[in-house]
């Protein structure tokens, strides 16, 4: 079938849950924040900065790729920044059909200029209520629920996982580790999981993006990980083809697809970093083939220059994959969502499913 053209999944409604903060602003922004705090950026120019952080971050490394975030993260160092930028990104999330967002972000790179880590918590906690408030105002509900990231390289796990925990009733439903994955395995962080599985609390893994199968590994069986972030690797532990019919999966990969972890698959930001060839040859095709619980996602939408309705588009076009596969992506990430197992439902039966039920005719 013919692949769905952009324009005409923006309305469709979606589910995303793996997104930066800091890899979402609006050109036009840090120009205007930077001039405030007197941050140096490539250029002045909005379409130009949108450009250069592409062109940037298109490195083939993902060392490279997060030397890109140095001029988001310095303007996102006072309240009024952090506000405006988490509205944005609510606003811009639901113009895109965007109806439930995870957005991820670490409290610990915002404390330059002086502010506490709850100031920063609330700061976006209010720039996303505003957000939703007013997405809501022009008729393109979204639910932004906010994951707190530890960065692995650092040694403030422990104290973001407490973090998270303490804002649990105040729109904090998970928790990430992030950054350089190489070197930085995630057992340098088990006591921060540890402590949010006796808390009852959900957490997510950068893991099996920049660096294999161990890290996948160690995410799940060591660190208890209830999702994967990226996990693209994952194909390392599978063999042979669906249209050979000789497919077979290691214990690894077996064991995440029995148990249904979800994989935050991100298939732009993973071509910049080099953890894929291209969208035609990513393994997001053979996991879907094989029913992993398969999710997709925009990573950092200034980076790659993307929208989740982009990241839709061309995988349609790719694998030909038409609004049935849309509406099961859409679903997928749903139910996997650290959002209450009735809120998800609702959102499920009451938006997604009428959605999809439209344009499937
Ligand atoms: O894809 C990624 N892999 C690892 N770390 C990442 C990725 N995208 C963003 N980050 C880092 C850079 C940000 O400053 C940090 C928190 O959002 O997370
Ligand atoms: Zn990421």
């Amino acid at each position: 079938m013919a692949a769905i053209a952009l324009t005409d999944i923006v309305p469709a409604p979606k589910a995303l849950l793996h997104d930066h903060l800091d890899g979402g602003l609006r050109p036009a922004t840090i120009v205007e924040l930077a001039a405030a705090v007197g941050h140096e950026l490539p250029t002045t120019d909005p379409a130009a900065l949108g450009e250069w952080f592409v062109a940037a971050a298109d490195s083939g490394s993902l060392e490279r790729y997060l030397e890109t975030f140095a001029h988001t993260v310095a303007v996102m160092q006072t309240v009024e920044g952090l506000h405006r930028v988490a509205k944005e990104c609510a606003l811009d999330l639901a113009a895109d059909g965007v109806v439930y967002a995870e957005v991820r972000y670490a409290p610990e790179q915002h404390l330059e200029r002086g502010l506490t880590l709850d100031e920063v918590v609330d700061a976006v906690n209010a720039g996303f209520a505003a957000g939703a408030a007013e997405a809501a105002a022009q008729g393109t509900p979204i639910r932004v629920g906010v994951l707190l990231t530890a960065m692995r390289h650092a040694a403030r796990s422990q104290e973001i996982a407490e973090l998270s925990v303490r804002y649990r009733d105040a729109g904090v439903v998970g928790f990430d580790i992030a950054g350089a994955e190489a070197g930085f395995p995630p057992t340098r962080h088990l006591d921060a999981f540890e402590y949010l599985q006796r808390e009852n609390f959900h957490f997510t893994i950068h893991a099996g993006e920049a660096f294999g199968l161990p890290s996948i590994w160690q995410a799940i069986q060591w660190c208890g990980a209830d999702r994967l972030g990226h996990g693209v690797r994952l194909v390392d532990d599978i063999t042979g083809t669906v249209a050979g019919g000789d497919v077979v999966l290691g214990r690894l990969a077996a064991y995440v697809r029995d148990k249904r972890i979800p994989l935050e698959l991100c298939p732009s930001s993973n071509i910049q970093t080099g953890a894929a060839p291209s969208i035609a040859e990513h393994p997001i095709g053979l996991l879907h083939d094989l029913r992993f619980r398969v999710t997709v996602n925009t990573d950092n939408r200034l980076m790659s220059g993307t929208s989740m309705s982009r990241e839709m588009a061309l995988l349609s076009e790719a694998f030909g994959w038409g609004w049935a596969e849309l509406q099961w992506l859409t679903i997928n990430a749903m139910k996997s969502a650290f959002i209450p197992y009735d809120e998800r439902l609702a959102i499920i039966n009451d938006v997604i499913k009428p959605g999809y039920a439209k344009l499937l005719g």
